[in-house]
């Protein structure tokens, strides 16, 4: 009878839940349905034909449209705090106010459209693609005089990697690296560069259970990493604010860093039960020596833009105000630069350690694989969803 499957998971302290709900209900209100009826359905069907997950955030836009436009305004008891699932379906429903049913409904059809045509279309864009790349989800991707930007486009999650960016970000260093462009470019929109993994990554668990859940998490991070090591191109990141987890240890593999004086660098692997990756096991300890890769890798020590020029992470510091003015200015004159002696002199300087970063990644992927099934891990992720701890 109609009841179609979306899964939103949250972890639970000791062991990971998996609570589906329903957000297609066929027996729906006639009335409420009138005009647009066929097309809410049609819509509806169309969710089961998406052939990408299209990650919790819509998935609850779509249960809140869904329950708004058969029900209208949420009239059940806020769950508890720690009934982590069922609040963040009530809050996404509650959120919706008193919009009427039909725009439910209208919305509920327009957001399916745009879902639809944005992870049809992010698995399209061609190689090469010159001036702006459409059908992104998570980023912004611009190609013009000689430079390719690739910008983090989350601001309002502090551009946390979800999974769909993880898969976007490699899809724009692979059509980056096959492109005309002379140089690329890695920067984050909004406030922050990036505040790292996002923990809700670890909520959304398959059929498989939390094992298979952390084997693919490890997969998709050794296939993520390697990415960035194999870039044929010189790889610079504009480190725009604030920098966490792991967009500050892939730093590492870049070419050049350059960062505003508002940056901060933070690796809190040990206080979210996890360890290292994107090779900074190997990177760390041989830009800045050992005992400063330990007080960060390990002790969670966060750097200020200064400290990580200092320790050789950064290549160079400016002030906020003139950052983006500077920094453009020196890429815009680099990509004028014969691209060819580039990837050449590039290659000759990377490719003796590239067999050692692939070897050193994939040890990472399946210590951390380990980790991810922890109970500090799993009680770290909790303790942030519920908002018990911020960094
Ligand atoms: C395939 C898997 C590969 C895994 C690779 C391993 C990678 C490991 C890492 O990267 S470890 C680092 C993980 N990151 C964090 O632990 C950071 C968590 N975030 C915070 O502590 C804070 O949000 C903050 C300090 C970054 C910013 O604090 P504040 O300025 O007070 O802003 P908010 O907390 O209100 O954040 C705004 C909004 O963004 C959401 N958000 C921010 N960061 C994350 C994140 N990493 N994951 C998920 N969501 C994040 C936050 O929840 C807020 O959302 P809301 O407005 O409440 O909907």
């Amino acid at each position: 009878m109609g009841w179609e499957q979306i899964e939103i998971s949250l972890p639970n302290c000791s062991s990971l839940q998996v609570i589906s709900f329903p957000v297609v209900q066929l027996h729906l209100n006639r009335t409420a349905m009138r005009a647009s009826q066929k097309d809410f359905e049609n819509a509806m069907n169309q969710v089961k034909l998406l052939k990408k997950d299209p990650g919790n955030e819509a998935k609850l836009k779509l249960y809140a449209l869904y329950k708004q436009a058969t029900e209208g305004p949420c009239n059940m008891p806020k769950p508890g705090v720690f009934d982590l699932i069922n609040k963040a379906k009530w809050d996404a429903w509650n959120a919706l106010g008193s919009l009427p049913k039909e725009t439910a409904r209208q919305n509920y059809v327009d957001l399916v459209s745009s879902l639809s045509s944005s992870l049809e279309s992010s698995s399209q864009v061609e190689p090469g693609t010159d001036r702006k790349s459409t059908g992104y989800e998570t980023l912004m991707v611009t190609s013009e005089d000689g430079i390719t930007k690739i910008m983090l486009n989350r601001p309002t999650k502090k551009n946390a990697l979800n999974v769909e960016m993880y898969h976007e970000i490699m899809h724009a260093l692979k059509a980056a690296s096959k492109d005309d462009s002379a140089i690329t470019v890695l920067t984050g929109n909004g406030d922050y560069y990036s505040s790292g993994n996002d923990l809700t990554n670890f909520t959304d668990i398959p059929p498989g259970g939390v094992e298979e859940k952390a084997k693919n998490g490890a997969i998709l991070l050794r296939e993520f990493v390697g990415c960035f090591i194999d870039f044929p191109k010189p790889l610079i990141a504009m480190v725009n604010g604030p920098a966490v987890g792991i967009s500050v240890t892939l730093l590492g593999l870049f070419d050049a860093v350059y960062a505003s004086d508002r940056a901060t660098f933070h690796t809190p692997f040990s206080h979210l039960g996890q360890s290292p990756e994107g090779c900074s096991s190997y990177t760390f300890p041989k830009i800045m020596s050992p005992a400063k890769a330990i007080e960060m890798l390990v002790f969670g020590k966060k750097l200020t833009a200064g400290e990580a020029c200092a320790q050789g992470l950064v290549t160079e510091v400016f002030p906020d105000s003139t950052f983006q003015k500077e920094v453009w200015t020196r890429l815009k004159a680099f990509a004028k630069l014969p691209p060819n002696a580039m990837r050449i002199s590039k290659e000759i300087i990377r490719n003796r350690e590239k067999e050692k970063l692939h070897a050193v990644n994939a040890e990472e992927c399946s210590v951390l694989q380990g980790r991810w099934l922890s109970d500090e891990c799993m009680n770290a992720v909790v303790n942030f969803l519920s908002r018990k701890s911020k960094l």
